[in-house]
C-alpha cells in the first residue's frame, strides 16, 4: 500500500473543457439534497452552533450539528420550525436512545443523524443504526469514525447511509500521541484504502489544511470532507474571542478533550487558538471557487470528474522528487 498524506499528493491536469471555472459545477448529492460544495464544518462546539447552522441549511450547505450541552429535541424542534433540514450528532449511550425516543413520539425526524464516536467500528454502533433504522427509517445515517476497509464494510453492512473516515489526523487530536493508533499521518491514504471497498459515500474527516485538499480528498474516494480548524478561526466561530499581543483568536478545542468534557479522563483532545481570519461566507465562496478551478484543472465539468486524474507522490514537504506516478 502506497502511504501519503496530503502535502506530498499532486493531482496532474487534464485537457481543459470548459471556458470559464464558472461552468464547473462543485455541488455534491448527499441522500436526498444536493449541496454547494462537498465541505462539512466539524460538529464540534467551537466549530458550529445554531445560528451557523440555520445560515448553512438556508444557503445551501450541508451542516452537521454537535451533540455536546445541547437539547436535541429542541434543535430539531427550531430547525423544522424554521423549515429547514435537521442534522444532527448522537452517540451510543442511553441518553442517546432516550433522544431517539423522544423524536418519534414527537413525529421529528431529523433528516441526517451522524452517529459520532471516537472508535466507530463497534457493537455500539451497530445497535444505534439498528435502532435508528427501525425506529427512524427516513432519516439518513452517518457513522464514523473509523479508519480502515473491514470497519466501513461493516459500518454498511449494519445500515449505515455513509461511513466517517478519520481517527487522529485533526488538528486538535493527540489520538496518536496517547494510543498509538489511527490515520494521524496518512489520512488521504487510508482514504484511498477504505475507499476502494466502500459503496456508500464517504466523508473524509481531519487533517484539511489547504483548500486544495478538498480535491485530494474527492480524488481519493471522499464524497464530502469535514472541516474542523480552518473554520473554527472564523469571526462567527463560537470559540472563545482571545487577544495574544493585540491579536484576535478562536480557541479551538478537541470534543475528546478535558475543555469539552468538563473532566480530565479518556482525554485524546487539546485546545488551541486559531487567528481570525474572515467571515464564513467569505471562506465557503473561496472554497467553491477552489474548487471549480480543481475540476477546471482535472478538465471536467463536475465534481466527480476530479476523480478521474492521475496523481504524482512526492518526496516529502517542500520536495521537488516525485517518487511515484
Ligand atoms: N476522530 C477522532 O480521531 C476522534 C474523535 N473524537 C471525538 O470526541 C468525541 C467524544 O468521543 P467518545 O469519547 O467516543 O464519545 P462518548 O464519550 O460519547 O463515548 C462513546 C462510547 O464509546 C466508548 N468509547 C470511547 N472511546 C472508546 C474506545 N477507544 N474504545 C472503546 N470504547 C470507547 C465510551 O465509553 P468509555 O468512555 O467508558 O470508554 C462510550 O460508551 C466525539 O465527537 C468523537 O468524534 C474522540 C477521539 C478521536
Ligand atoms: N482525536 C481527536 N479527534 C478529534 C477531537 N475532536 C475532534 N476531532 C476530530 O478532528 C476533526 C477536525 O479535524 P481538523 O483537522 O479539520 O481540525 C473532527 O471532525 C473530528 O473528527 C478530539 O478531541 N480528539
Amino acid at each position: 500500500m502506497e502511504i501519503f498524506d496530503y502535502d506530498n499528493i499532486l493531482l496532474l491536469p487534464r485537457k481543459c473543457r470548459v471556458e470559464s471555472r464558472a461552468e464547473c459545477d462543485a455541488s455534491v448529492t448527499l441522500g436526498q439534497r444536493s449541496f454547494r460544495i462537498p465541505v462539512v464544518p466539524a460538529n464540534m462546539k467551537t466549530v458550529v452552533n445554531e445560528d451557523i447552522c440555520v445560515w448553512m441549511a438556508q444557503n445551501g450547505y450541508f451542516y452537521v450539528m454537535h451533540r455536546f450541552d445541547l437539547d436535541n429535541l429542541q434543535f430539531v424542534r427550531d430547525m423544522k420550525a424554521r423549515g429547514v433540514y435537521a442534522s444532527i450528532s448522537l452517540g451510543v449511550k442511553q441518553p442517546d436512545y432516550d433522544t431517539v425516543d423522544r423524536l418519534v413520539a414527537e413525529g421529528l425526524a431529523p433528516e441526517y443523524i451522524t452517529i459520532d464516536i471516537a472508535h466507530g467500528h463497534a457493537d455500539t454502533v451497530r445497535k444505534m443504526i439498528a435502532y435508528l433504522k427501525k425506529h427512524l427509517p427516513g432519516s439518513f445515517v452517518i457513522a464514523g469514525n473509523v479508519a480502515t476497509p473491514e470497519a466501513v464494510i461493516d459500518l454498511e453492512n449494519w445500515g449505515a447511509d455513509a461511513t466517517k473516515v478519520g481517527i487522529g489526523p485533526g488538528k486538535v487530536c493527540i489520538t496518536k500521541m496517547k494510543t498509538g493508533f489511527g490515520t494521524g499521518g496518512w489520512q488521504l491514504s487510508a482514504l484511498k484504502w477504505c475507499a476502494r471497498v466502500a459503496t456508500r459515500p464517504i466523508i473524509a474527516d481531519g487533517g484539511i489544511r489547504e483548500h486544495g485538499d478538498i480535491a485530494k480528498s474527492i480524488r481519493f474516494g471522499a464524497t464530502l470532507v469535514m472541516i474542523g480548524s480552518m473554520l473554527a478561526g472564523l469571526e462567527e466561530s463560537p470559540g472563545q474571542t482571545v487577544e495574544v499581543d493585540g491579536k484576535l483568536f478562536k480557541e479551538y478545542y478537541g470534543s475528546a478533550s478535558d475543555f469539552n468534557k468538563g473532566e480530565y479522563k479518556h482525554v485524546e483532545g487539546k485546545r488551541i487558538l486559531e487567528p481570525i481570519k474572515g467571515k464564513l461566507v467569505d471562506t465557503l465562496r473561496e472554497m467553491e471557487e477552489d474548487v471549480q478551478s480543481a475540476i477546471s484543472y482535472a478538465g471536467g465539468t463536475r465534481l466527480m470528474d476530479i476523480r478521474k486524474v492521475n496523481y504524482v507522490v512526492l518526496g516529502g514537504k517542500n520536495s521537488n522528487e516525485d517518487l511515484m506516478m
